[in-house]
């Protein structure tokens, strides 16, 4: 078992009362959580300020308590210490406490607003094939090799998120790709973390409900580059508009990815349909199997990434051509009868909607509807709901907006603020239906032969949230039946 100092290596300390030279049971930073012997990290959230629980914390057990702010009554037998940042303490006491996993194995982080569960998913995937043992940590779930851990968050929080890499270096991982959000940078998930090297896909609209401007928000995507070292790479998208500054104040090697101008890793698309992509990647043609312009910069930075660390540029495009997406992304099924095209999709961005759209409206062959099933989750970014309104109604023939995930909110006050951004000309397109189930079913109903029906927002999700309730939906499941029944 470490003692405390062992895992106070390398924190900011500002002051210590007590004695450092004990053992501690495990880390926490919820007192909720708290038993015998553990220490106790007082971190301020968004809702609370955690120090208001360093008195249950002690009363539960904890021996040492890690804080900001020192309380006014120090109890005997207790170890105080008083950090300067707490958030950013709990990322190096979690490394310290299992071993700095992440300084053994070659971990990869991907962040940007779309497409890091799929860079993440094809990385680990495409490195599997390559005969590697992997990690994945994403959005839709982690994993050690075959075995699934369920996840709860897009980035597990700091204690978490080392006891995971600590299983998967035990495990024999040599590679681990992870998922970076917007969030875990700011609250300094990854503090402390080891990376290899770093991916940045696109930054568009999203999460201003938490960084309230679109420049904090690159400024703290950005944060995660500025914190690379020497002797890491950081993989850049030359054609997202800030894809050269966020690699600005970077210490790393830096490389680019491209379809439209020269870059270290260019590609450029010859085909793009129902069957996948056909692109030259540098000078080697290659077929793909996933679909739309948006999945070529995908496969793109997993191609840097992957000759970046190391692999072999044929062995690399060979296997890749051959790896499937991630689940719930441009997921589709025709029907038996009526050919319907009915594609499920993960987009919950204006800019993943529009992207997703461009990628249906090129694979029409003819007069075929688009009709577009599309909802906004609750307690989120509140300001995408009209702009979302207006791209499904503006790349459309037919809407019906409906829910995703309300969370607390009202349903219907959700769907009446994407209403609102929809043109007055476009209005006649669209239709609300609060039930998600009943939307999908009249989409279907509305669709004659070969239409295309997108059910967007929810992808891989197998439940709807519901005032704190989860309860079982799966976008996929619900079409399946539906055709299955409308075709009879
Ligand atoms: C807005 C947000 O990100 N919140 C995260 C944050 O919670 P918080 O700041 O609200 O915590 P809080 O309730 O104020 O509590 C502050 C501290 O007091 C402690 N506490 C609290 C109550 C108590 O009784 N005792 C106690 O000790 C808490 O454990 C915490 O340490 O810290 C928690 C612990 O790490 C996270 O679980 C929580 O994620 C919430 C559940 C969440 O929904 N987060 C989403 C928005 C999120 O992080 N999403 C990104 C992906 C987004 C994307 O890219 O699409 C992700 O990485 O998953
Ligand atoms: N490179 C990309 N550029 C723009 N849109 C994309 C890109 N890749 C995927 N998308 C769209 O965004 C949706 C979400 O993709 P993905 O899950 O890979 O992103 P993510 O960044 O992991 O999202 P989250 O923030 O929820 O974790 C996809 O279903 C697709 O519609
Ligand atoms: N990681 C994103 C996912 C959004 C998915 C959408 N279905 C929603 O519930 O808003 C978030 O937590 O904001
Ligand atoms: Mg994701």
């Amino acid at each position: 078992m470490k003692t405390l100092s062992d895992i106070l290596y390398n924190v900011s300390i500002q002051a210590v009362h007590g004695n450092t030279d004990i053992t501690v049971n495990t880390l926490t930073t919820d007192s909720r959580s708290v038993g015998s012997g553990d220490a106790f990290i007082a971190v301020k959230g968004v809702h609370v300020d955690g120090h208001v629980y360093i008195e249950k914390a002690i009363a539960q057990g904890a021996t040492a308590v890690i804080c900001e702010t020192l309380p006014a009554q120090l109890a005997d037998n207790v170890c105080y210490v008083q950090v300067t940042n707490s958030a950013n303490t709990s990322g190096i006491m979690a490394g310290n406490f299992y071993g700095n996993p992440s300084h053994k194995l070659q971990l990869v982080g991907v962040t940007g607003t779309n497409g890091k569960t799929t860079i993440a998913t094809l990385l680990f995937r495409l490195f599997t094939k390559l005969g590697y043992h992997c990690g994945l940590l994403s959005t839709i779930q982690n994993q050690i090799g075959d075995t699934v851990i369920p996840a709860t968050h897009t980035t597990p929080d700091p204690i978490n998120l080392n006891a995971l890499l600590a299983k998967m270096l035990e495990d024999g991982c040599l590679y681990v790709f992870m998922e970076v959000s917007s969030h875990a940078i700011h609250q300094q998930r990854i503090a402390g973390l080891k990376f290899a090297g770093g991916i940045f896909s696109n930054i568009t609209h999203d999460h201003l409900d938490y960084h309230k401007t679109f420049d904090e928000y690159i400024k703290v995507k950005k944060s995660f580059f500025d914190n690379l070292p020497a002797g890491t790479f950081a993989l850049t998208n030359l054609d997202d508009k800030r894809g050269t500054v966020i690699l600005q104040n970077t210490k790393a090697k830096k490389a680019t990815y491209s379809l439209r101008t020269l870059a270290d890793f260019k590609g450029k698309i010859l085909e793009n349909n129902l069957t996948g992509l056909v692109m030259l990647v540098g000078e080697t043609e290659v077929h793909f199997r996933l679909i739309g312009e948006f999945n070529a910069y995908n496969l793109l930075a997993v191609y840097g990434a992957a000759v970046l660390l190391g692999i072999d540029k044929a062995k690399v495009l060979q296997a890749l051509s051959d790896t499937q997406g991630a689940e719930g992304r441009f997921d589709y099924i025709i029907s038996d009868k009526e050919q319907i095209i009915a594609i499920v999709d993960y987009a919950h961005t204006p800019d993943a909607l529009k992207n997703v759209l461009a990628t249906i409206k090129n694979l029409r062959k003819g007069n075929e509807q688009v009709i577009t099933v599309v909802g906004c989750g609750g307690d989120r970014d509140t300001t995408k709901r009209p702009v979302m309104g207006d791209v499904a109604a503006e790349n459309s023939d037919r809407v019906i907006l409906t829910s995703d995930n309300p969370r607390s909110e009202d349903p219907a006050a959700i769907i009446h603020e994407m209403e609102t951004g929809v043109p007055v000309h476009l209005k006649k397109k669209v239709i609300s239906i609060t039930d998600r189930k009943e939307a999908i079913k009249t989409a279907i109903t509305l669709a004659n032969r070969e239409d295309i029906i997108l059910v967007a927002g929810k992808g891989h999700e197998k439940y709807q949230e519901i005032k704190g309730v989860k309860h079982h939906f799966d976008d996929k499941e619900v079409l399946l039946e539906m055709l299955k029944m409308m075709e009879k």
